[in-house]
């Protein structure tokens, strides 16, 4: 956690979900009405979000897209541009998951043209970053991701407009996660990054931690200093596991 700085619990579906998760969506919804101390949100495939958004109106549960094109529209078939998203229900965006990075080859270049696409849409940028597990084992993590996140993010930042999420690619979807000193030191040089570059708005740009957080670890990840809150994917797909990591924050605030 960083004093002052409220956390964000986002899960990520993926390709994951039919109709029938609006079933799920609504038991979360329904067990978020109590302040549980973080924001909360979930990003569906794009197929679901205009549902989900009639769902959730104006309540606890924030919507988010997957990924973006940099454009506002034109002739890019099966893109969605960032005011799409904006338009069924949206207010962030995930960019540069490792799953874009290394699926459809994306750079941080193209990672930073999404995230001024995302802000001219007016939506908050998650920007992900994370080392493999070679690039771990050659002591290379620290550079990795502080150069991952130089270019993944424009000039300009503030805590309203980024948020920065910290998946570790060996820990996705593995049941691996790093020590919590290494997470400590990950979060640590990435928020001397942000504050190096956008003085005192780095001081309150969210760092998620991401990589196999369940209810289980949950509390103990967040406990960390400079973790900001959770990007989760598998165990996002379940209320039960959802409100559960979201649940860390009544411990660590009680
Ligand atoms: O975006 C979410 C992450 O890739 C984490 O996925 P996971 O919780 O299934 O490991």
């Amino acid at each position: 956690m960083t004093p002052g700085v409220r956390p964000l619990v986002a899960g990520n579906w993926k390709m994951n979900g039919l109709r029938g998760s609006e079933r799920e969506f609504e038991a979360m919804l329904e067990r978020a009405r109590a302040d549980r101390g973080a924001d909360l949100m979930i990003c569906p495939p794009a197929t679901l979000l205009m549902r989900l958004s009639a769902i959730a109106g104006n309540g606890p549960i924030a919507l988010g897209g997957q990924d973006c094109h940099a454009e506002v529209s034109g002739a890019h078939t099966g893109d969605l541009s960032a005011e799409m998203l904006a338009d069924a229900g949206a207010t962030a965006v995930i960019l540069g998951h490792s799953e874009r990075r290394q699926d459809h080859g994306e750079t941080s270049a193209q990672v930073a043209a999404k995230v001024e696409a995302a802000w001219r849409a007016g939506l908050t940028a998650i920007v992900c970053v994370g080392e493999t597990e070679a690039e771990r084992d050659e002591g290379r993590a620290v550079e990795v991701v502080l150069g991952q996140l130089q270019g993944s993010v424009p000039e300009g930042a503030t805590h309203e407009t980024l948020v920065v999420a910290y998946e570790p690619v060996w820990a996705i979807g593995t049941g691996r996660t790093p020590t919590a000193e290494d997470v400590r030191e990950m979060h640590s040089r990435q928020r001397e990054g942000l504050k190096a570059r956008f003085g005192k708005a780095g001081e309150a740009i969210r760092i998620l931690y991401g990589g196999s957080v369940k209810p289980a670890n949950a509390a103990e990840l967040m406990a960390i200093a400079n973790v900001d809150g959770a990007l989760v994917g598998g165990a996002s797909l379940k209320a039960d596991d959802f409100m559960g990591i979201a649940a860390a924050y009544e411990t660590l605030s009680g």
